[in-house]
């Protein structure tokens, strides 16, 4: 990522040390971008360790993506900064409208969501879009305009292109560009960039088990990019494994990726859309918040979402069958504003294959929580 010049004054955000607890991570494959420029060969190689994480965990952990740590500890810091700085009338009045709208950009206040039977979360988000003046922004952002926006559009214009060039050649699609056509820069779409803050718990010194953070869930976009952080938290469920949870681990300066709901009906399921939730740290991480950046691509407001079946050899030979019938497909937009809306709403959570499975259907599409 091209250096920003002289840069702004930020609170600085202090992560926590790495846990010394013995862990079970989930063992994710590597994808290294350094290769990327090294041919076809090397190109159809990243893309068979694509296929190969996306039938199999549905996450990867991305190197040598072109943006440095201390690119990534800045942007931490910008988020911290804009939550920590923006005062609470301002928060409440560019609130973001999920509940209204199904849109993202703005502020979520902590307690929107529903965790576990009873309780409310304790994560607050601030979302933007690609196109910042789209939406009026806060005080506290105007420093970091620039920084952010050359964030986001490498992000957006680079990885995001590489990522999904990489899968269209993993499905071995027609047209190498399908995914990063549908995903065009200059189109308009819901994808955002998002700095997180789970505050800590500090009752949970006495819990038992361990707290949920955030419900067991699919994404709904194509792809998610979480930028790795060290707090053990973040838990994918091995479908491979009798189903039990497992920790992502922290790779410093890595982008773990996983792919959402989008990207399992484009595939018929080929990709996973893995289940994946936030669970309270280790004993030593403890009585920390944690902060983190996340960018959620979906495809540009008018693309149809269907399998590609026409366009994937792939595809054809695993079998797989269309998500929808044509006249059902969604739109991205459509999709997108109906799923955000229900997000954390529900009060019940399903254990997946073996338990209730707690479902709400928005048009022909249905989607699902989990423990
Ligand atoms: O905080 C994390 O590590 C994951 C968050 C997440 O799953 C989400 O925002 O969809
Ligand atoms: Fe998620």
């Amino acid at each position: 990522m091209p250096a920003a010049k002289a840069l702004a004054e930020v609170d600085h955000f202090e992560p926590v040390k790495p846990s010394k607890e013995p862990i079970d991570f989930v063992k994710l494959r590597t994808l290294d971008f350094s290769k990327y420029n090294d041919g076809p060969e090397a190109r159809k190689e990243l893309a068979s360790i694509v296929r190969d994480a996306m039938t199999t965990k549905g996450f990867f952990t991305l190197i040598n993506h072109g943006i440095s740590e201390e690119e990534i500890t800045r942007q931490v810091d910008i988020g911290h900064t804009i939550l920590k700085r923006t005062p609470p009338e301002e928060k409440l009045r560019l609130k973001a409208q999920i509940l209204e709208k199904g849109s993202y950009p703005g502020f979520k206040l902590r307690g929107l969501w529903n965790v576990g039977s009873d309780a409310k979360d304790r994560i607050e988000n601030f979302n933007v879009y690609r196109v910042m003046s789209q939406n009026e922004q806060p005080r506290a952002l105007e420093p970091y305009r620039h920084e952010i926006q050359d964030f986001i559009d490498f992000i957006h214009k680079d990885i995001l292109k590489k990522l999904l060039t990489l899968f269209a050649l993993a499905l071995e699609l027609a047209d190498e560009d399908y995914f990063v056509n549908a995903h065009s820069y200059e189109g308009h779409d819901e994808s955002w960039l998002r700095y997180m803050e789970y505050e800590a718990h500090h009752d949970d010194r006495d819990s038992g088990g361990k707290t949920l953070w955030l419900n067991g869930h699919k994404d709904f976009p194509a792809l998610s990019l979480l930028f790795s952080q060290p707090m053990t938290t973040l838990q994918v469920r091995d479908e491979h494994d009798e189903d039990s949870w497992k920790y992502v681990a922290h790779t410093p300066g890595a982008i773990i990726v996983n792919a959402g709901e989008i990207m399992s009906w484009w595939t018929g399921d080929y990709f996973k859309a893995a289940i994946h939730r936030v669970v309270e740290p280790p004993r030593d991480q403890m009585g920390h918040d944690r902060s983190s950046v996340f960018y959620f691509t979906v495809p540009n407001d008018d693309v149809v979402i269907n399998t590609l079946l026409d366009q994937s050899p792939v595809l054809r030979e695993a079998g797989v069958a269309m998500a929808y019938a044509p006249e059902d497909a969604p739109t991205s937009k459509q999709w997108c504003n109906a799923r955000v809306k229900l997000t954390g709403q529900s009060k019940q959570a399903a254990n997946g294959k073996t338990g209730t499975v707690v479902e709400k259907v928005i048009g022909n599409v249905t989607t699902a929580w989990f423990k």
